[in-house]
């Protein structure tokens, strides 16, 4: 099913203008079952063939695919925790420390050593005995295995409260995400100016995606508006989508949806709360991803 909005691999298409290998994989790599954490598999609209919005060809695939570190092996898991090491890496950065044992990192990003030795040893990186990791090669490291030692194309569609709030952020840019478009359907908000850029038409989603060759879509519109945005941007070939509208979105294989959800994050919190207030023990693997319990002051976090 994925291959349904497979780049056209011809000379003369959109998938020529791939710009090269990163880690050793082409951009322009065929696409594979991705892991979507939104998808229902029992809808329908899942199922192979059933779900194929019908666009124009030269609409189709005109993004770079991002290269994803599990198509080196490194598990899911271990790709979750390497932001959590980068963020903890950039504080010690900050504080011009030059190389860090494995246990004051681990410390620092909220794991234990043991799963951090071996999340970073998918990397090639082993550390050296009685010194440490070197703080900024380890930086490099995780920022190109996370893709992020390149700029990444993002639009925002749904320039709401949220939205304005994401486009005004200035820490994406220096983190390698780039926004490139801002869409709303709303014409009293198109034409409005944010973060220097101005506030266009959803009626040129599309336009957009190609021309800015855009790589990752912000959905931040009402629920019953996401799906709509989310089939029109896959259809044109975007495969990775940051949702924060609350809504399951279905999406084709090969996609990749993360959904925020702060409620979510703070009924966790809540549901800790309750066991800290009533004495019970908290597991480390109670908390997502493996992350344990850590003081946010304690990581030097610099966002
Ligand atoms: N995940 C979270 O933690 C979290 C937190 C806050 C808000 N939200 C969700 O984020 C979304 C936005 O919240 P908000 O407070 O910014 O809402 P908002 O009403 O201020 O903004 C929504 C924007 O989307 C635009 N829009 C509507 N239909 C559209 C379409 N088809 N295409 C493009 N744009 C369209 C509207 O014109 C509006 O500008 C909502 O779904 C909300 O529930 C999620």
């Amino acid at each position: 099913m994925a291959t349904a909005y497979a780049a056209p691999r011809g000379p003369d298409s959109r998938a020529a203008a791939c710009p090269g290998t990163v880690n050793g994989h082409s951009l322009c790599a065929p696409l594979h079952k991705g892991t979507n954490l939104d998808v229902n598999p029992s809808h329908p609209l899942v199922r192979p063939g059933a779900y194929r919005p019908s666009v124009p060809l030269e609409h189709r695939l005109v993004t770079r695919r991002i290269p994803q570190a599990r198509d080196r092996g490194i598990p899911d898991a271990t790709v979750a925790r390497l932001p959590l090491y980068l963020r903890a890496l950039n504080g010690l950065s900050e504080r011009a420390t030059l190389t860090v044992s494995s246990e004051d990192l681990a410390a620092a990003a909220g794991v234990n050593s043991a799963k951090l030795r071996k999340d970073l040893s998918h990397l090639g990186s082993y550390g050296t005995r009685g010194v440490g990791y070197d703080v900024q090669y380890l930086i490099y490291q995780i920022s190109r295995e996370l893709g992020l030692t390149q700029d990444w194309a993002v639009a925002i569609v749904g320039v709401g409260n949220l939205g304005r709030a994401l486009a005004n952020y200035g820490g994406f840019a220096s983190r390698g995400f780039r926004i490139a478009g801002l869409l709303d359907a709303d014409p009293a908000v198109v034409g409005d100016q944010i973060a220097g850029l101005v506030v266009e038409h959803t009626d040129a989603l599309e336009t957009v995606i190609a021309d800015r060759s855009v790589s990752i879509v912000v959905i931040a519109t009402p629920a019953a508006a996401a799906q709509h945005v989310c089939d029109r941007v896959t259809a044109v070939g975007v495969t990775s989508i940051l949702n924060f509208a609350p809504v399951v979105l279905n999406v084709p294989d090969g996609v990749d949806v993360r959904k925020v959800d702060l409620s979510i994050e703070l009924q966790i919190l809540a549901f800790h709360e309750q066991r800290k207030a009533s004495g019970g023990p908290i597991m480390a693997e109670e908390w997502p991803d493996g992350v344990e319990p850590v003081n946010e002051r304690s990581i030097g976090a610099s966002s």
